[in-house]
């Protein structure tokens, strides 16, 4: 199975083309597309969720661009417009680093015109899965090298799986490497409170591929480490600040403290795209805020009192100290050791344990 969470659909719009995008809102009960042509449906559709995912985001926002385009030739914007519109499609979500990352990557050929950006971003999603492939390949050694295990047990959090990505996944492409080699013995899914991307998202992922695996709430997450039900955590990332620090799902950070506790590896799986050599540690990194009702209510009931409100941070800051092992396409970094990686790849990344 190869799921798209998103991709350019040429025969929509009248033929210009538009994104299509799984519409991860409605998974696992239903199977439906947003095909959107505006900025303003693309906007909806990342902070709804029906895209989402730091790559997915990034290769969202690439395509973006060229909605925006055809959306001004539509409508008659002038520059300023189009440039406003683009810097609105740029910040709809502010963790994730990919999303912003993805614009300015295929933002500076607008003058050369849309068929140059429509490349670009084509590229871009080609570039992010083959990214996925190596990190995949190069987290899977690495972990059966640390922890000298015939096969894995695994747990992982959210969803960072090929709904996550432009394909194959992050976390969950370990996952598949892992399965793949025939190292893979169970796979504990947190659900992931309260979207429940765990649950819903990296289940139906898993089920769909017959790769084994358990669905458990999130408060089971450090007993499972604890009583050394797992060998490893594996987890994806949305932005990894210069010193290792790890923004990611809220709840990561239990995970990390649990496999420290334990003297489990947590391995974080990320493209070199999520990593913002612009901030300096976590610190720098913005957490978003989302809206009460996801925690207070569950599938449209009501759980909590009329009137208590709610506090939803969307992710939390994972210490460099408690990463284990950072795999990019670049290389497996270790940050809880210190190990400044020192080579070419991994410039102005410097971690101290
Ligand atoms: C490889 S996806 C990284 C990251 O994105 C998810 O957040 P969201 O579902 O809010 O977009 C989650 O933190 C994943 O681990």
């Amino acid at each position: 199975m190869s799921v798209l969470a998103l991709d350019w659909d040429i025969e929509a719009a009248g033929g210009r083309g538009a994104l299509r995008l799984l519409d991860q809102t409605l998974l696992p009960a239903r199977t439906g597309y947003r095909v959107v042509t505006t900025v303003d449906a693309l906007v909806e559709a990342i902070v709804e969720l029906a895209v989402r995912g730091a790559p997915a985001l990034g290769v969202a926002g690439a395509f973006g661009v060229v909605l925006a385009l055809d959306e001004a030739e539509r409508e008659g914007w002038d520059a300023a417009r189009l440039d406003a519109e683009v810097d609105r499609l740029r910040s709809a979500r502010p963790t994730a680093v990919n999303l912003a990352w993805g614009v300015d990557q295929v933002r500076p050929l607008i003058p050369q015109g849309r068929e140059a950006v429509l490349a670009a971003a084509h590229a871009l999603a080609a570039a992010d899965e083959a990214a996925n492939r190596e990190l995949s390949a190069r987290a899977a050694d690495w972990l059966l090298e640390r922890t000298q295990r015939p096969r894995l047990r695994v747990l992982t959090h959210c969803n960072a799986g090929a709904l996550a990505t432009s394909a194959w996944g992050t976390a969950l492409g370990v996952v598949r490497e892992l399965h793949a080699r025939g190292r893979l013995e169970l796979v504990y899914v947190d659900e992931t409170r309260p979207l429940l991307q765990g649950a819903r998202l990296t289940a139906w992922e898993l089920r769909a591929e017959g790769i084994p695996h358990t669905v458990q709430v999130d408060g089971a997450a450090a007993s499972t480490v604890l009583r050394g039900l797992v060998d490893c955590a594996v987890v994806g990332a949305d932005r990894v600040a210069a010193n290792g620090d790890v923004a990611n799902k809220i709840g990561t950070l239990a995970v990390g403290l649990a496999c420290r506790e334990a003297g489990v590896p947590l391995l974080v799986a990320a493209p070199w795209s999520t990593v913002d050599l612009d901030v300096a540690d976590g610190d720098g990194i913005e957490i978003e805020q989302r809206p009460d009702h996801e925690v207070t209510t569950v599938g449209g009931v009501r759980v909590a009192p009329e009137g208590s409100p709610a506090f939803n941070p969307a992710f939390d800051v994972t210490p460099a100290r408690l990463v284990t092992a950072l795999a990019t396409e670049r290389g497996v970094l270790e940050p809880a050791a210190g190990r400044t990686p020192g080579t070419a790849e991994h410039e102005g990344m410097s971690f101290t344990s």
